[in-house]
């Protein structure tokens, strides 16, 4: 099978001109077939904040009510997506910006309301891999952001690392697939303050160990699980790296 390699950036490295402008560089320079899918939580947040809305997270997720959903249908479909493809195109990829409602690309259930009601936020149920795969095919770079819908006429939010995951083992049916997650610390950490102290390989047994312990924690914690998700699907490797080092095979490989 052919090689793919599927990128996830997230909200810090995107609302960051310099570091954004970077990143859409190498990932220009990425050969072969390629996804970029991208975050935006923190221009969410800012933005919700300068119209009077308040944001609240649960578990790294955001709890979104109607007024928020509009906030970041605006937000991930609109601004932070059409600036990267715009981006890319400046570069010579031939991006194409979806959310999940475009082409029917990825379908979810509204999340049922348990001890939390996050409201608006969809859980993925169906991938349409076969159609991203031909547009792959034809030479054409799927940015994806993190919003999907219910096939109902409603958009619901999804965590970015989710999309990734998901797209990333629905794609593996069709290439061999690399998913890369980059942030801006050099992997999973052993100490968050120190960016030397990465931890090169983690599987699970490693995993809940490190949660136990309080070295992992917070958005880290859905990170991994999509990662392993992803492996048990049958995406080929997956690894959380620095958005400035996605070349130098760097950071932590998820097995
Ligand atoms: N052991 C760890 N190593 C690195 N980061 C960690 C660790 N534990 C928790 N984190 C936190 O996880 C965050 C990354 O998750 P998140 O904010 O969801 O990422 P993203 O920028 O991709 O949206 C880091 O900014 C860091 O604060
Ligand atoms: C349901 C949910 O939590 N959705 C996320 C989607 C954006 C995201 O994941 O952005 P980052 O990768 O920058 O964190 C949110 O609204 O924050």
């Amino acid at each position: 099978m052919e090689k793919l390699t599927l990128i996830k950036v997230g909200g810090k490295i995107v609302e960051e001109e310099d570091t954004l402008r970077k990143l859409l560089n190498d990932f220009s320079q990425v050969e072969g077939y390629k996804v970029l899918v991208h975050g935006g939580g923190r221009s969410a947040t800012k933005l919700a904040a300068q119209l009077g809305i308040e944001s609240k997270m649960v578990g790294g997720r955001r709890i979104t009510d109607a007024e928020t959903l509009k906030v970041v249908t605006m937000v991930y479909g609109g601004l932070v997506n059409k600036n990267i493809v715009a981006g890319l195109q400046a570069l010579g990829v031939n991006a194409l910006g979806l959310t999940g409602a475009d082409m029917n690309l990825m379908r979810s259930d509204k999340r049922p309301v348990g001890e939390v009601d996050y409201g608006f936020v969809g859980d993925v149920k169906e991938v349409n891999a076969d159609l991203l795969a031909s547009l792959i095919h034809q030479g054409i770079v799927p940015v994806l952001a993190p919003l999907t819908h219910d096939k109902q006429g409603h958009m619901l939010n999804t965590n970015a690392d989710t999309i990734a995951g998901e797209a990333a083992k629905a794609l593996a049916k069709h290439f061999d697939v690399t998913l890369m997650f980059c942030f801006e610390k050099k992997g999973v950490l052993r100490d968050e303050n120190d960016d030397e102290s990465v931890i090169p390989e983690i599987d699970r047994t490693a995993f809940k160990l490190f949660v136990e312990e309080g070295v992992i924690q917070g958005g880290m914690i859905p990170k991994l699980e999509n990662s392993f998700q992803a492996i048990d699907a049958g995406v080929k490797e997956v690894i959380i790296t620095q958005a400035s080092e996605i070349h130098l095979g760097k950071g932590t490989r998820v097995f």
